[in-house]
């Protein structure tokens, strides 16, 4: 999964790849030189009294230094970028991934884990592929060339290099084993201390409010601590790694040394020679270490790419159909045949057989006691759920037939949680129709009844806006979305509980100025008072999921038990308080 991943995000860098390796045989072809031109110096030069010699190799040494730190600054520049592009690939990835989820799949990860995967996750391997291009891929030239230097100095000593990295290895491979299981958990825990922070920031006035400060704390010291305590396990792991490497590079020094004298004081072999061996025998022990390192990060970085991996390759419930259906026009006929819907993992439908229909120029509106599906209903319509049984129809074709896209751009939703981005009051009006002018914002937030607030905001339609809308009241936010979504000048409105904040009196001037400018639209109204819907063309009336009455508010007075309950638990009839 990790050499999938990293292979697939590096395949368009393969130039720079190339020349990363380039630098790095330069880098290490240098380094293995110069011990061999530093016993030259001893053997030649300095034992036998050769000035001349030991200035001309001295200034090879010198020459071959220069392209030694030229490689290797070379190839750590290559191994930033090709790290960084990678970053940058997969972060995307992910976020166009997520992008295309519906609320199922976000549900299913959760968004804590989603932000996790996005930040930490891609920094772990992104850590791993910029210490492979700086430590990685010359890890293997070093060890091969050194061997190979090694025994071409022939000390007599080639079964210390062999024992050494057989012993470094084993003992690297057993601790590494151990790691993993832990890495997958260190994970895990940042999600929990992520979701824990978040619902902490969200929450926070809530918290104040129910003086839970304490209880959050305690909660979220539970999540750090867990965190503390994997991480020190599988760190301590990691700790045992650094004795283990420098035990053994040191016992092979010393053995070096140890048999390399008596093999001196036979004239086996001569000093700069020894000295020569000596020193690849390190840079083999430190490409050991070095891969070492790797097989360390290895594990972590693991589990992060199946987490990143697992994002990426998740298909959205709601996907386009492979040959779509493009209609020239869209009329916004809106029709649900027997539409059952059940969130994954409930044990009932929320929303059974609801057959209904709606024509343009008609507002039917919903009504329901709180969890009656109501909700649930708009967005089988705006396709943020597939139904679970039945059909979804606009003009005739089923929703499922359609490209999203093209349905998305139909449908004007204003979401019961009012949310608006960071940005201006015009950057939020803007984003379903980012060609409007300023004069249709304004006539969008005429109707909206949002005008006069706006006026009065610091720079008007250029007023800045928090990230959620949170420095605008609940209310202004409930008309702020309201006015976006009628300058994306949609076919068919959604409008979930989007009156519920607002006072009596705006409420209905509000729909008031709605009227006019909506006659041709399909309008859904979800609303909890009966004085906001009672001019609807078409009143559906939802209990438990169930349609238990539809039609004109003095017919379903007449007709439906649940109606009447719900306007005399409003104090009457609701239209009088309009
Ligand atoms: N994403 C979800 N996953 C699982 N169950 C859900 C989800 N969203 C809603 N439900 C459940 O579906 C039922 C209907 O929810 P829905 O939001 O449609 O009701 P509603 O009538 O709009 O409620 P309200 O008036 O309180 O907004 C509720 O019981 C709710 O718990």
């Amino acid at each position: 999964m990790l050499f999938k991943l990293i292979r697939e995000r590096l395949a368009p860098y393969r130039g720079l790849l190339v020349g990363l390796v380039l630098l790095q045989l330069l880098n290490v072809g240098a380094n293995l030189y110069l011990p061999t031109l530093n016993a030259d110096i001893i053997d030649n030069g300095v034992t036998k009294g050769d000035t001349g010699y030991i200035w001309h190799t001295g200034g090879i040494m010198l020459a071959v230094s220069v392209l030694q730190i030229c490689g290797s600054i070379g190839a750590a520049f290559f191994g930033a970028r090709i790290a960084m592009f990678f970053g940058r690939d997969t972060r995307a990835s992910i976020f166009r991934s997520v992008g295309r989820f519906s609320s199922r799949e976000v549900n299913q990860f959760g968004a804590p884990s989603l932000i996790t995967r996005s930040t930490n996750d891609v920094q772990q391997v992104q850590t791993l592929v910029l210490m492979s291009c700086t430590l990685m891929v010359s890890a293997p030239f070093m060890m091969v060339g050194g061997v190979i230097m090694a025994l071409r100095e022939d000390a007599g000593l080639s079964w210390l290099v062999l024992v050494a990295v057989v012993v470094l290895g084993i003992a690297v491979a057993a601790v590494v084993r151990k790691m993993v299981p832990g890495f997958r958990l260190v994970q895990r825990r940042i999600d929990t201390v992520n979701r824990v922070m978040r619902e902490h920031l969200t929450g926070v006035r809530v918290i104040r409010a129910f003086t839970r400060e304490g209880y959050e704390e305690r909660r979220f010291d539970v999540a750090t601590d867990e965190l503390t305590d994997i991480s020190t396990r599988v760190g301590s792991l990691m700790m045992t790694m650094f004795p283990l490497v420098f035990s053994v590079m040191n016992l092979s020094t010393i053995g070096v040394w140890w048999f390399g004298a008596h093999q001196i004081a036979n004239g086996d072999v001569e000093i700069g020679s020894l000295s020569a061996y000596m020193t690849y025998l390190i840079q083999i022990l430190i490409s050991v270490m070095l891969a070492t390192f790797m097989f360390m990060m290895i594990p972590r970085a693991a589990v992060a790419a199946e987490r990143i991996t697992e994002v990426v390759d998740t298909e959205s419930s709601v996907h386009a159909p492979d040959r779509p259906v493009t209609p020239t026009r869209v009329r916004g006929v809106v029709e649900l045949r027997g539409a059952t819907m059940q969130y994954p993992g409930a044990d009932d439908p929320v929303l059974r057989d609801v057959t209904l229909r709606a024509e343009p120029g008609q507002t039917v509106a919903i009504i329901g006691s709180t969890g009656s599906g109501k909700s649930t209903l708009l967005s089988l319509i705006a396709r943020l759920f597939d139904a679970t049984e039945g059909a979804v129809l606009i003009d005739g074709v089923d929703v499922r037939d359609l490209d999203p896209q093209l349905l998305w751009g139909h449908i004007g939703i204003v979401p019961q949680k009012a949310y608006l981005f960071s940005g201006s009051v015009a950057s939020n009006l803007r984003y379903g129709n980012p060609d409007a002018s300023d004069e249709e914002l304004w006539t969008a937030l005429e109707i909206a009844q949002a005008r006069d607030f706006v006026e009065r905001m610091d720079g008007g339609l250029e007023a800045t806006i928090a990230q959620g809308g949170t420095n605008v009241s609940g209310g202004q936010r409930q008309r702020l979305c309201i006015a976006r979504a009628l300058v994306a000048q949609p076919r068919i409105y959604l409008f979930d509980d989007s009156f519920s904040a607002l006072d009596l009196a705006t409420d209905r001037r509000l729909r008031e100025a709605l009227a006019p400018h909506v006659l041709e639209a399909t309008v859904f109204i979800v609303a909890q008072r009966v004085s906001t819907i009672r001019g609807a063309d078409s009143i559906v009336v939802l209990d438990d999921g169930h349609v238990v009455g539809m039609g004109a508010h003095d017919e379903l007075l007449d007709s439906c038990e649940a109606y009447r309950e719900i306007v005399a638990s409003q104090g009457g009839l609701g239209e009088e308080v309009a």
